[in-house]
Order: structure tokens, then C-alpha cells, then sequence
């Protein structure tokens, strides 16, 4: 009961269930019934006794068979009827779920594995669970009727029926199911192949390396048509063990029956050889199961997720204090944590930059502040209250930034801003392209504002891009402002005019990720550096204390002054 619970199925479903699985026996009953009183009407018509003893057989004939088609198409009409109305239902309810995980890294990779897997429930239902349970039905009436003519010739078919019927299907289930795990690496070798040659389409060209990853992608495809023939083989064996099964089943009724009058022998037999085809399929539609398992699993999971605790909608008022204690986080697949132990303080107003060598944890910890990673140690609170708490849209005005992945829209430069701050200006929006270091550009594009950009910024420029990813967070103007390195990419004196001109802007909080030192060197600007190797805090403090310490940070910053040094020189 819990588990139709879980699945959403309420009475009335089940109900139409078996009235489609009743209506489909039916149909395939009548089928049986055409063909034994056919074969009966043959044999018996063939000893030429008087036409009145054929009489009912012939009327019988043909009402079953308007009775067969018409039950058949009331069948679909059912089954259809029936899976539809609930599969409705149980798309709401998994749409739902998905609404907590929408702020996921990989969210909308997740709900068009949702859509697929609720359209596999649909599969498993009409190709599994329905034939499984008109099987069934066909089966037990079967032998029935077959008792009354010979009660062992009825205990053989069982058996028969039973062998193909179940113990083919559960073969069939495991074969399947083991062959779906061996071919899951290769699967996701061969999608991660695929997306490879196509998104680094231009760079394999450049690079001369097209025919080596086509040939590397070839060969997972081999790999994964081996494993897909050896799996088809061993399903196709069990198919010709089922017809084995079938004909050897048909040939023991029509020996024990052997004292009855041929033409019962003859209706029994072809009834025999016809329920089989009702049990047979049963072997594919376990492969399928096996295969929609999967799904069903991952639907199941989701709808038993528990229910993310109803966090504050209402953003907070008063100015905010962000508090990180003892934060850690580590990425799925990978052994070693991107992040640990760190702790931050941030009271509002508090200016910090993050530095430290390239895949050090800067970016994962601008992530963790805006809640997009899970943190796997420690946490994160917002006014004492855990950043999970929150309601994603409550959190939106105060903690928001420009992130180094942040994406831009297939849209016109203006709906791109207007996504920070809708009731913005036209003048807002030029506003905050100046001061992101766009000066006028927008009134230099062919339609200003309007221009669209194209899918995911490809119509400008990397450094454009960037900017314009700024220029919307400096729109949203939040409480505490992330930069992922807004200003990499810029020529040097300009990148650090546009950070200025940015610090200058921000309200309150800033939390800055950056390889370059020059502009930490205005001990005005920042309060506290933080330099990071590993994902572990190795030093911290101000401009001044940092430079005189012997480290990665006193080492980098000589470095960067003799670059600059060198660049005055010439
Ligand atoms: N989505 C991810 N999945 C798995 N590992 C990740 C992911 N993002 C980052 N990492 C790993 O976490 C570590 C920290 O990465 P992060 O991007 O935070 O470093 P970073 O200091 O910002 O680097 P950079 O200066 O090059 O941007 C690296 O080892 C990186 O490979």
C-alpha cells in the first residue's frame, strides 16, 4: 500500500488497470476460442455428420471472430486510456520534486532525464505490466477449459506455461540486466566522445586530431556493438527455447489427449500452440523491464527524496552577515576535496579576495557561498540561519555576483540584464555596462540594447562576454557581490581601472577570486586576503603582512611587480 503511495496510484487506477487487462484477456481468449472451434469445425465437418451439429460451431466461429477485434480495440483504447490519465499525474508529481533541484549545476541535464524516465513508466506499464497480467488471466482459463477435457494434458500446459511464462521472463530480466551494466561505461565513454567531437569540433580540426578522436570514439562504438550482439544473442536463445517449449508442450497435450475424439485433440492442441503466443512475448517484455528499471528507480528516488525543509521565503531584511565554519567540498567521482576547513567571516561591508594557483578552490568557494555546491563539511550561514534554509529566490538579492562560467542568453543585450533587475532603465542598464568597463558599446551595436547576442554569447567577444556577465551582476547590486576574476582577459591597466570603478559601485560585502595582485596592493580596497593552495587556507591577511611573509603570495607578487617593472621599461 505505502509503495502505490509513493507511485501515486490510487484506487481508481488500479481498477481501470485490471478493467483494461480483463477486456485484453478477453480479446485474447476469444482469439484462442476462434482458432480451437476452427480447427474443431474443420476436423468434425470433415467426417460429413448432419449440417445441424455444425450449426453452433459456425455461429460460434463467426461471433468470435467480431468478438476478438472488437475486445482488442477496446484493449488499446483501455490500456491507453489508463496509462495516460496516470502518467499525468505522476508527471505533476515528479515535476514537483524536481523544483528544490533547480538551482543544480546540472538541473536541466536532470529534468530531461526525468522526462525520459517517466516516459520509460509508460513503456513498463503497457509493454510489461499489462501483458504480464493478460498472460496471466489467458493462461489460468486456459488450463481450466483444457482440465475438463483431459485433467493431466491441463497439468503439462501449466507447466509449459509456467517455464515460458515466468521462468524465461526472469532469465530474460537477468541477462538484460546484467548486459545493461556491463554497457553502462561504454555508454557514457561514448556519449562523453561524442560531445567531445562535437563541441571541440574546431580545436581537433586546428590541432590535426580529428581522425585520432574519431577513431577513439569508433572504437567504444565497436565495443558497445559487440556487447549489444552478445546480449541480442543470448535474448534470441531464449526466444527459440520458448518456441521449443511451445511446440514440445503442444505435442505432449495432443499424446495425453490421444483417447479423445480428433477433433477435440485438434482444438486442444492448436490451443495449446495459441496460449503460447500469449505467454511467449513475455521473454521481450522482461528485457524491456529489466531495462526501464532503471528509470523507475531514479523516478522512485526522486519522489522519495524528503522534502527540502521550508526555508525563510522572505529575504532578510536587515544587513546580512555571511558566516563559512569549517567548509568543505568535495566534487562527485573525485577522491580529494576542492575545499576544506575553511572558515570566513563576513560581516557586511567586508571586502576579501580569494588567491591562490589555478585550481586551488577559489571558484568552488564563491560556489559554495551562493549554494550551488553541497558542502560536504561545514556550511554556510546567512544571519546564523544555513544557506540550505533558504528559498533560492529569497537569497537572490542578497548573495548574487559574476561568475566565471555564468551563462548568456540566446536574447537581446537587454533581456540579459534585465534578468538582475527587471524594472531597470535603459539608462540603469548603460549605467552598469560602464561601469564594468563596456563604455558605450551597447549604442555601438547594430541594434543597441536590442541587439541578440548568440547562443550563449557567441555574437561577442570573450572579454565582451565577461563584461556584460559583470555588468548584470553589478545590476543586481546584492548584498554581498561574488567575482570569479571579472576582469581576466582585460589588458592589465584596464582590467584594474573596471575593478576599482567596480569596488567603488558595490554596496556592501565583496568576495573577490583573482590571479592578479596589483589591485590587492590598496590596503583601502581589501580587508583581508586569502590565499588558498589545494583547498586549504595557507595564508591570510593584509597586502602589507602577506608581502613580507616568505610564500606563494610573496613569490607571486615579486613576480607580477618585475612583469610590470620589465613592461615600463620597454
Ligand atoms: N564541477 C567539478 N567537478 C569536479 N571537480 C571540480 C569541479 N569544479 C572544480 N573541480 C576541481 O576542484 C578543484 C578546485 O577548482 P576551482 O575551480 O575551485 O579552482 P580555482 O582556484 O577557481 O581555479 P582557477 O583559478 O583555474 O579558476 C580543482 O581540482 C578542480 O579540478
Amino acid at each position: 500500500m505505502r509503495t502505490l503511495r509513493i507511485w501515486g496510484v490510487e484506487r481508481g487506477d488500479l481498477r481501470s488497470l485490471a478493467f483494461a487487462a480483463l477486456i485484453a484477456a478477453g480479446g485474447e481468449l476469444a482469439g484462442l476460442a476462434l482458432l480451437s472451434t476452427a480447427a474443431w469445425l474443420l476436423l468434425r465437418a470433415a467426417e460429413q455428420p448432419p449440417i445441424a451439429a455444425l450449426t453452433v460451431a459456425i455461429v460460434a466461429v463467426r461471433t468470435l471472430a467480431l468478438l476478438r477485434g472488437t475486445l482488442r480495440y477496446a484493449e488499446r483504447l483501455a490500456g491507453h486510456w489508463v496509462v495516460l490519465r496516470y502518467l499525468g499525474s505522476l508527471r505533476t508529481r515528479v515535476y514537483e520534486s524536481l523544483v528544490p533541484h533547480r538551482n543544480q549545476a546540472h538541473g536541466g541535464d536532470l529534468l530531461a532525464r526525468a522526462v525520459s524516465d517517466v516516459d520509460a513508466m509508460q513503456d513498463a506499464v503497457l509493454r510489461c505490466v499489462l501483458p504480464a497480467l493478460v498472460a496471466a488471466g489467458t493462461g489460468l482459463v486456459t488450463v481450466i477449459v483444457v482440465a475438463f477435457a483431459s485433467p493431466v494434458a491441463a497439468l503439462v500446459l501449466a507447466a509449459g506455461l509456467a517455464l515460458a511464462g515466468i521462468g524465461l521472463p526472469m532469465l530474460s530480466a537477468r541477462i538484460t540486466g546484467a548486459a545493461a551494466r556491463d554497457r553502462a561505461p561504454s555508454h557514457a565513454e561514448l556519449a562523453a566522445h561524442t560531445v567531445e567531437l562535437v563541441r571541440g569540433a574546431d580545436e581537433l580540426a586546428v590541432f590535426g586530431a580529428r581522425e585520432r578522436a574519431l577513431g577513439n570514439a569508433n572504437r567504444v562504438a565497436d565495443r558497445l556493438a559487440r556487447q549489444d550482439k552478445r546480449s541480442a544473442a543470448r535474448v534470441s536463445a531464449l526466444g527459440a527455447a520458448g518456441m521449443v517449449l511451445q511446440f514440445g508442450t503442444a505435442l505432449a497435450v495432443c499424446l495425453l489427449a490421444a483417447d479423445l475424439a480428433g477433433p477435440t485433440i485438434a482444438a486442444l492442441t492448436l490451443g495449446t500452440i495459441g496460449v503460447f503466443e500469449v505467454a511467449l512475448p513475455l521473454t521481450g517484455a522482461a528485457a524491456r523491464w529489466a531495462e526501464a528499471s532503471a528509470s523507475l528507480r531514479r523516478v522512485h528516488d526522486l519522489l522519495t527524496a524528503p522534502a527540502p525543509r521550508p526555508g525563510p521565503r522572505q529575504t532578510p531584511e536587515e544587513l546580512v552577515r555571511v558566516v563559512a565554519t569549517g567548509l568543505g567540498v568535495r566534487y562527485p567521482g573525485r577522491e580529494e576535496h576542492a575545499l576544506s576547513g575553511l572558515d570566513l567571516d563576513l560581516p557586511y561591508g567586508k571586502r576579501i579576495a580569494l588567491v591562490g594557483p589555478s585550481g586551488s578552490g577559489k571558484s568552488t568557494v564563491l560556489h559554495a557561498l551562493l549554494g550551488l555546491v553541497e558542502p560536504s563539511a561545514g556550511g554556510v550561514t546567512v544571519n546564523g540561519v544555513a544557506l540550505g534554509a533558504f528559498a533560492p529566490e529569497a537569497l537572490a538579492p542578497v548573495i548574487s555576483g559574476a561568475l566565471a562560467d555564468a551563462h548568456v542568453f540566446h536574447t537581446t543585450v537587454r533581456e540579459n540584464l534585465l534578468l538582475a533587475k527587471p524594472s531597470a532603465t535603459d539608462a540603469e542598464l548603460r549605467a552598469a555596462c560602464a561601469t564594468a568597463g563596456l563604455g558605450d558599446w551597447p549604442d555601438g551595436l547594430p541594434a543597441g540594447l536590442g541587439t541578440v547576442l548568440g547562443a550563449d554569447g557567441a555574437a561577442v567577444s570573450g572579454g565582451q562576454r565577461q563584461r556584460l556577465v559583470l555588468a548584470r551582476a553589478m545590476l543586481a547590486n546584492p548584498q554581498v557581490l561574488l567575482l570569479d576574476e571579472p576582469v581576466e582577459g582585460l589588458e592589465p591597466a584596464t582590467g584594474d581601472a573596471v575593478l576599482r570603478s567596480v569596488l567603488a559601485e558595490a554596496r556592501g560585502t565583496v568576495v573577490l577570486a583573482t590571479h592578479r595582485l596589483a589591485p590587492l596592493a590598496d590596503e583601502r580596497a581589501f580587508d583581508e586576503i586569502v590565499v588558498l593552495d589545494n583547498g586549504k587556507v595557507i595564508q591570510r591577511g593584509s597586502h602589507r603582512e602577506l608581502v613580507n611573509v616568505q610564500g606563494y603570495y610573496a613569490d607571486r607578487w615579486r613576480a607580477e611587480a618585475s612583469l610590470v617593472s620589465a613592461a615600463a621599461r620597454r
